[in-house]
């Protein structure tokens, strides 16, 4: 019996080309049209496409494309560090150092590549790194777009030091929306939350789905594991899906805060909303020879089919 021959041949929907500053980056695509690209200056998704050619993740128009600095929008990855609680710089080095494509990574569940586009990023620090961070790991970073569209990012971080050593980490998600007044986030309602704009005051999320009129910058404790971002004007959901990142990060700068941010446009606060997967209050310590996954999975689907999304679990 012969073999049938392959339906999709995933390697050949990925790609190697050069980003705007000569770096290499990968774009990844699907029989259906969609398509992601990751560059390697800081492992940051900076596109992600649906099969009807929308981009799905916001980026500023102000957006700086020069390393070293994180460029406005994508899903920049904050490791160590989130923010700025911890001697490092905001959000950690991961997002501004240059990745490597990593050839032969340790194997993943056959169901992370089967039918999928990837590619497979490594950080490791540097001297320069271990300075300020005197810590060894290996950041290995799997990013694959499936046939449907979904999106995935499974990062996993390993401890090769002789110490154990503690960090946290945020998925950094700039999702695209038509008007921050119309959307809604669903799966936060009655958490706890810690209020950046408080000092980080512990409060109890009250309404039945969090909307948007003003300033935001939240940590939600304990979350589920499936969030819906739902964009009414758009009448598209987003649903988040995550493992290993207990909190969720939501932010919006609003309108004093973008005029104040030199790589954002003053009115841009309108298009995006961040909801970042994360682990921040409780910080992931690694023992020697330790690893530890943070997975998170972006499906954008009409709205009407939403509520069959959320019940699913993590897949
Ligand atoms: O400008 P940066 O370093 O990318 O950070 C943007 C924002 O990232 C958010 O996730 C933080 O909660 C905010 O406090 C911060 O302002």
């Amino acid at each position: 019996m012969g073999h049938s021959a392959p339906v999709w041949d995933h390697k050949a929907a990925v790609e190697l080309t050069k980003d705007w500053n000569g770096i290499d980056q990968i774009v990844l695509r699907n029989p259906q049209g969609a398509s992601a690209r990751v560059s390697l200056h800081g492992g940051q998704v900076t596109s992600w496409r649906s099969d009807r050619g929308e981009e799905l993740l916001f980026t500023s128009n102000k957006a700086i494309f020069k390393p070293p600095k994180a460029m406005r929008g994508g899903i920049p990855i904050c490791f160590p560090q989130f923010g700025n609680c911890g001697s490092l710089e905001q959000h950690g080095f991961a997002r501004n150092k240059i990745w490597t494509i990593d050839k032969k990574p340790p194997p993943l569940h056959p169901n992370d590549s089967l039918g999928k586009s990837f590619v497979d990023l490594v950080l490791k620090p540097s001297e320069e790194d271990l300075k300020c961070w005197p810590h060894s790991f290996e950041y290995r970073l799997r990013v694959s777009l499936a046939a449907d569209g979904k999106l995935t990012l499974i990062s996993r971080i390993r401890n090769i030091n002789g110490k154990p050593f503690s960090f946290s980490f945020a998925y950094h998600t700039y999702l695209s929306v038509s008007d921050i007044s119309e959307v809604r986030i669903e799966g936060l309602e009655t958490l706890d939350y810690l209020d950046n704009l408080c000092q980080r005051e512990r409060f109890t999320e009250q309404g039945d789905a969090i909307t948007f009129e003003s300033e935001v910058d939240r940590l939600y404790l304990s979350s589920p594991n499936v969030i819906a971002v739902l964009d009414h004007e758009r009448k598209r959901t987003y649903v988040i899906r995550k493992e290993g990142l207990p909190d969720v990060v939501v932010w919006n700068p609003w309108e004093k805060k973008s005029r104040a941010m030199s790589d954002f446009g003053d009115e841009e606060y309108k298009q995006m909303l961040c909801v970042n997967g994360a682990a921040i209050q409780k910080p992931i310590t690694l023992k020697p020879g330790e690893e530890w996954t943070g997975r998170l999975e972006l499906t954008a689907v009409p709205s009407s089919f939403c509520s069959e999304g959320l019940g699913s679990p993590l897949q």
